[in-house]
């Protein structure tokens, strides 16, 4: 018979086991969920089977490859912990005001072609990265945007972090994801790192081509308009 216990405990492992797959669904680690359960699976069958050589040696290979596999993948070991301890606290808003000034200093950077990297906070505090960089604190404005990218700004290498409408950081360094998809240069890896590593909202203002694309979540978008961008924020942080 059932207990209750049994239908707690039942219950408490379901939840846990979905809790860790929308962790990993959205990370390359994914795939390796797969290769293991695949892995699994033949070990079972051969100790199933009685093959007794092939059994013991992936039993004692899976020991190894634990191992291997915390090292190759820490970074988005690292990435779930951080999204399990983000909570429910949400950051300050964005002003419609804000929004307007962000839009403007984009369309201007990427007619002039000044590479931009511009990384809004969300739950996870990007407190580290700012330390980085300068910190600045000042209220976002077109202008101020335009001015530390602009090529002979002393802050224009790095990204700027911006938490609610204040600009908190410039000249920040953010961690370059290992994507190597031959298009996208250190400017885009460090906008995708940023987003692969926190729930981070990374805009870039590429120099060479002046497209805009957002980092967000490990995926870089195509080439949007200003007006796109407007929407995605609008539709991602709370305006
Ligand atoms: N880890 C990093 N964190 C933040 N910014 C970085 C980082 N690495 C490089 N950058 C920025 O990227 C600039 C170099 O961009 P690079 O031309 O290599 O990349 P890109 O993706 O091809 O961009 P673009 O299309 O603008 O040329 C540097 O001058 C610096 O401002």
């Amino acid at each position: 018979m059932l207990s209750w216990r049994d239908i707690l405990d039942i219950l408490a492992v379901a939840t846990l086991f979905y809790y860790v797959y929308r962790l990993i669904a959205e990370t390359r680690a994914i795939n390796l969920v797969r290769g293991v359960l695949v892995y699994l699976l033949v070990w079972f069958a051969a100790s199933q089977l009685g093959l007794n050589s092939l059994a013991w040696i992936l039993g004692n290979a899976a020991t190894l490859g634990a191992f291997g596999l915390i090292v190759v993948f820490q970074p988005e070991l690292r990435g779930a912990l951080e999204r399990i301890g983000r909570g429910r606290f949400q950051r300050p808003a964005l002003a419609e005001s804000t929004l307007s000034e962000l839009v403007r200093a984009l369309e201007r950077m990427s007619a002039r072609r000044h590479g931009a990297l511009i990384a809004f906070e969300r739950r996870t505090p990007l407190g580290d990265y700012a330390s980085s960089g300068e910190i600045v604190n000042a209220r976002l404005s077109a202008r101020f945007l335009e001015s530390i990218f602009a090529p002979t700004s002393p802050l224009h290498d790095g990204g700027v972090i911006v938490r609610g409408d204040q600009v908190v950081a410039a000249g920040c360094i953010f961690p370059l994801s290992d994507r190597v998809e031959k298009y996208i240069g250190t400017r885009h890896r460090a906008a995708l790192g940023l987003s692969e590593q926190t729930d981070a909202l990374v805009i870039v203002v590429s120099e060479e081509r002046g497209t805009i694309r957002v980092a967000e979540r490990g995926q870089l978008s195509p080439p949007l308009q200003p007006r796109d961008v407007r929407e995605r924020i609008l539709e991602e942080i709370r305006v």
